[in-house]
C-alpha cells in the first residue's frame, strides 16, 4: 500500500545518519514498468482492467491521467488498495485539447508517441526540461510506416512531439535498438490496435533486453501473443484483445535494488517479499553481481534474501541492468580494489547523465572514479560525508541515501525527486533507520 505523502519529499534536503547492522524485511512499491505496462496494454484493449499492486508514483500518476486525456478509458486511481482501474468510456479515443505534460516520465512518454497515433486529430506530447533533451528520433523514425505521422516540434527529435493520429495502420517497420529499449515496447504494445498485423524489425544491438521481454511477459499475461525472432523480429497479429479482468504488479526490482546495496555495505541482512526466481525484471540480477562481491543470497519463488559480507571489486557489463548501476556504484565505493562497470552509454539520456553524476558526487565523497564514455571504473576506499546534488533524478537521490549510511555527514539536495518512482522511499528507509531528519 502507498503511504500518505511525506513532508521530506518537499524538504530542501535531508541529513543521512549512519546506521548500524539490520535484519529487516522490506516492502517495496510495485514495479514501474509493469504499472506503465499494463496501462497502456488497458487503455487499448478497451475491456475493464484492474491493476492491483500497481506504483502511484509521479510518472505512473502523469501517464494514468495522460491516457484519459485521450477520452476512451477513465483510469480510477485508489491510494488505499494501491490500485488503478481503467474502464472504457464507449468513446473514440481523440487526440486532447490542450498539450499532454508527462514531467520526467521516459517511459510514459515514448508510449504516448505510438498511442497517440491511435487519437485523431494532433497530440502534442511534453515533459519537463530534461524530458525536452531526452532522445525520441528513432521513434519518430519508425512510426510513419506503420502510417502514423510523429515529429519533433523543434526539428531536434526530442520533445515536444506533434503526432497526427487516427491512422495507426500497422505493417513493417525497423527500428534501432542502441538508444533505447522503450521504443521498441512502445511499437509492440501499441501494435496492438494497429488495423494490420505488424512487423519490427530491430536494427543493430537491442539494449535493456530484460524491458522487452517484460512487454512481452505482461502482454502474454493479459492473453496477448507476440511472435518473434530472437532480438531480431517481433510480429503483432491485428485482431488480438487484451483480456481485461484483474492483474497483480510485483514488486520493484530497481527500488530493491536500494535495500540490497544497504544490507551489502553495512553487512546485513535483508529480506524482500513478493519477488523472486520467476522474475522478468532484469534489476532483479543485481543479486548476482553482489553475490560475486562477496554477499550471500538466496532467492525463491517468492521472495530475495541478500547478506552483506567483506566486498570486493568485480568487472561487470551492466547494459542489462542499467537503472541498478547507480546503486552498485554505492556498493563498489565500498569494496576492496576496482569494480569495472561497462557497456553503459544509454545511462547517459537517463533523467540526468548518470555517468557524470554518480562520478562527480562519488569523488565529492573522497572515491576515486575514472569516468569513460560508455564505463565507470570505481576504485573502494573510506568514502567521506558531502552535500549531494541530486539533478532532478530519483535514482542518484536514493543511491547516495545508501552511500551515506556507513559514513557521517552525508546530506542529499532535493529529497523530493525520489518521487518519480519511490514517493515513500525515505519512509521504507526509517524502517532500518528511525533516525533520518529532514534538515530545511
Ligand atoms: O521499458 C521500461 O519500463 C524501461 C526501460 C529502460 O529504459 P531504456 O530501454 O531506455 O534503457 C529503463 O531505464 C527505464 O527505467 C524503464
Ligand atoms: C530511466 C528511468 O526512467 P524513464 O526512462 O522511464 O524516465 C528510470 O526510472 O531510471
Amino acid at each position: 500500500m502507498n503511504a500518505t505523502p511525506d513532508p521530506r519529499l518537499k524538504a530542501e534536503e535531508v541529513s543521512v545518519l549512519p546506521l548500524a547492522a539490520f535484519d529487516e524485511r522490506v516492502n517495496v512499491l510495485g514495479s514501474k514498468s509493469y504499472t506503465n505496462r499494463y496501462l497502456a496494454i488497458a487503455s487499448l484493449s478497451g475491456r475493464e482492467t484492474v491493476i492491483k499492486g500497481a506504483l502511484l508514483s509521479d510518472d505512473t500518476l502523469y501517464f494514468a491521467r495522460a491516457i484519459e486525456t485521450f477520452g476512451h478509458v477513465t483510469c480510477a486511481v485508489d491510494h488505499a488498495t494501491a490500485s488503478i482501474h481503467v474502464t472504457p468510456t464507449g468513446r473514440p479515443m481523440r487526440a486532447p485539447k490542450d498539450d499532454i505534460f508527462v514531467g520526467g516520465a521516459g517511459t510514459p512518454l515514448r508510449f504516448l508517441i505510438s498511442m497517440a497515433g491511435h487519437a485523431q486529430g494532433t497530440t502534442i506530447i511534453t515533459g519537463n526540461t530534461r524530458m525536452q533533451e531526452r532522445p525520441m528520433g528513432d521513434l519518430l523514425q519508425a512510426l510513419p510506416p506503420l502510417g502514423v505521422d510523429a515529429t519533433a516540434v523543434r526539428g531536434n527529435g526530442s520533445p515536444p512531439i506533434r503526432v497526427v493520429g487516427g491512422s495507426f495502420k500497422g505493417g513493417a517497420t525497423t527500428i534501432n535498438g542502441l538508444v533505447s529499449s522503450q521504443f521498441t515496447s512502445s511499437l509492440i504494445i501499441n501494435a496492438l490496435r494497429a488495423e494490420n498485423d505488424t512487423h519490427i524489425t530491430i536494427a543493430d544491438e537491442l539494449v535493456s533486453k530484460p524491458y522487452v521481454e517484460m512487454t512481452l511477459a505482461a502482454l502474454k499475461e493479459m492473453g496477448v501473443h507476440v511472435g518473434r525472432d530472437g532480438y531480431r523480429t517481433f510480429t503483432v497479429a491485428a485482431g488480438q484483445q487484451a483480456r481485461g479482468g484483474e492483474v497483480t504488479v510485483e514488486p520493484d526490482a530497481s527500488g530493491m535494488s536500494y535495500f540490497l546495496a544497504a544490507a551489502a555495505i553495512l553487512g546485513s541482512r535483508v529480506v524482500i517479499p513478493g519477488i523472486g526466481s520467476g522474475s522478468h525484471q532484469g534489476d532483479v540480477h543485481l543479486v548476482d553481481a553482489l553475490e560475486r562481491m562477496g554477499c550471500r543470497s538466496q532467492v525463491t519463488d517468492d521472495e530475495i534474501t541478500l547478506t552483506g559480507g567483506p566486498l570486493r571489486a568485480i568487472d561487470i557489463d551492466m547494459e542489462a541492468m542499467p537503472d541498478v548501476v547507480p546503486s552498485l556504484a554505492a556498493v563498489a565505493a565500498y569494496a576492496e580494489g576496482t569494480t569495472r562497470i561497462t557497456n553503459i552509454a544509454s545511462l547517459r539520456v537517463k533523467e540526468c547523465d548518470r555517468i557524470s553524476a554518480v562520478t562527480t558526487e562519488l569523488r565529492k565523497m573522497g572515491i576515486e572514479v575514472e569516468e569513460l564514455p560508455d564505463a565507470m571504473y570505481i576504485t573502494g576506499g573510506t568514502p567521506h560525508g558531502a552535500t549531494i546534488d541530486t539533478y532532478d533524478d530519483h535514482r542518484i537521490a536514493m543511491t547516495f541515501a545508501i552511500a551515506g549510511l556507513r559514513t557521517e555527514g552525508v546530506v542529499i539536495k532535493d529529497p523530493g525527486c525520489v518521487a518519480k518512482s519511490f514517493p515513500t522511499f525515505w519512509q521504507t528507509l526509517d524502517t532500518l533507520h528511525p533516525t533520518l531528519e529532514s534538515t530545511k
